[in-house]
């Protein structure tokens, strides 16, 4: 094998696969690979026909092939693996097997419900900008969206363009999630026909959800997997405890008194089906007028209401994490699909976000004795 070879292959097998942000060599995506003087032939074995992330594979792996010195013309033959070769790459993806959830007891995964007793508090919306602020600050995010009654994850992760929610890729038994500003998301809204499809259901279909989702999509490892859940439902609350006992619970409020109660009765569900809370998020907080004046359209000091009630009898006192103002910009970038917390940073709104983000991501639980399964040398 010359060495302009070698170098193409190695180029071409460190081009990352969109979905699956695996490389390519890991993935066993590169087939034969020669060169001729200044020319390289790269074959690519994708994993399946019509495979959406084709044409950037093809441009990413020619690019990549470009770059090595020396090679001035590259062909890319793309193939199809066989369904052998599938199975193989399944089974080193999901090395626990089919039909696992690999966020149960024992994950090294920080698993945070955001949750909230009544809807319209911007639950989505600071789920969201939460994955991307940690994603952008160098985390591994996925967001797992069953949210029935307001699944507008997608969207709000750039993920629907002209309203509809992109689908996600099927490797036989195995959901591959798209991917929105580097964080991996998967949502009820990617399956049903339309919005109002879901709505009716009951709790035992949405359990089936979640466990499937959890089972069969492939987030790959991950630091953090955000759950939007819809707001207050036992059922959801007992499928979380049961299959995620490791799940941390943020509860979203506004200031609003009425808004507070009902957070108080989220947490209380939450804790009684073990899961622990991480702590309070008071969002549409003061708007700050033109004047330099502030408005707290929605009342303020709730967030506060609801960490003394769930902090009662407990050892530790529940905190209040943020709490984000009113903002206009947060609701734009919301509607088009980029989080404000990527696209405009300095707003106030983007910035208590991203702080919100980093006490998150120090307020870890405790990895000690956690066992890694590494051998040292
Ligand atoms: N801090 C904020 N400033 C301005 N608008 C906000 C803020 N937070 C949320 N919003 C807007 O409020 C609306 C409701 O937010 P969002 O959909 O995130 O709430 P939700 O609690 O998830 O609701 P649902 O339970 O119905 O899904 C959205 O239009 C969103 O853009």
């Amino acid at each position: 094998m010359s060495t302009h070879t070698e170098l193409v292959r190695e180029a071409a097998g460190a081009v990352i696969d969109p979905e699956l942000r695996r490389s390519l060599g890991d993935l066993g995506m590169i087939g034969g690979v020669s060169t001729h003087n200044n020319t390289a032939s790269v074959e690519v074995r994708l994993t399946i026909a019509g495979c959406p992330a084709a044409q950037k594979i093809e441009s990413d792996v020619r690019a990549a092939a470009l770059s090595v010195t020396g090679i001035e013309e590259v062909t890319v033959d793309v193939q199809v693996m066989t369904a052998e070769e599938r199975a193989e790459l399944l089974g080193r993806l999901r090395p626990g097997g089919p039909k696992q959830n690999p966020f149960g007891p024992g994950t090294l995964t920080r698993v945070i419900a955001v949750t909230s007793g009544k809807g319209g508090v911007g639950k989505s919306t600071m789920t969201a900008n939460l994955a991307a602020a940690l994603a952008q600050q160098g985390f591994r995010v996925g967001i797992l969206d069953a949210d029935v009654y307001g699944f507008s994850i997608p969207a709000l992760m750039g993920l629907a363009p002209d309203g509809v929610a992109a689908k996600p890729t099927r490797l036989d038994d195995m959901i591959v999630p798209p991917v929105g500003h580097d964080v991996k998301v998967i949502s009820i809204g990617m399956f049903v026909e339309n919005a109002n499809a879901a709505v009716a259901w009951r709790g035992p279909m949405l359990q089936r959800t979640i466990t499937q989702f959890l089972t069969d999509v492939y987030f790959g490892d991950l630091d953090f997997l955000l759950l939007d859940l819809p707001p207050g439902t036992g059922d959801v609350a007992i499928t979380v405890g049961q299959q995620l006992p490791n799940a941390e619970v943020l509860v979203v409020t506004t200031g609003q008194t009425a808004a507070s109660e009902v957070a108080v009765r989220a947490g209380v569900v939450a804790r009684q089906t073990g899961q622990r809370i991480l702590g309070v998020v008071e969002n549409m907080g003061p708007l700050v007028l033109p004047d330099g004046s502030a408005l707290a359209l929605f009342g303020e000091g709730g967030a506060e209401t609801v960490a003394n009630e769930l902090s009662i009898g407990q050892d530790k006192a529940v905190k209040v994490l943020a709490k984000i103002p009113l903002s206009l910009g947060l609701r734009e970038g919301g509607d088009e699909g980029t989080p404000i917390v990527l696209s405009n940073p300095a707003d106030p709104a983007a910035q208590a976000i991203t702080e919100l983000a980093r006490v998150i991501a120090h307020s870890g639980p405790s990895r000690a004795g956690i066992n890694l399964g590494i051998t040292p040398a």
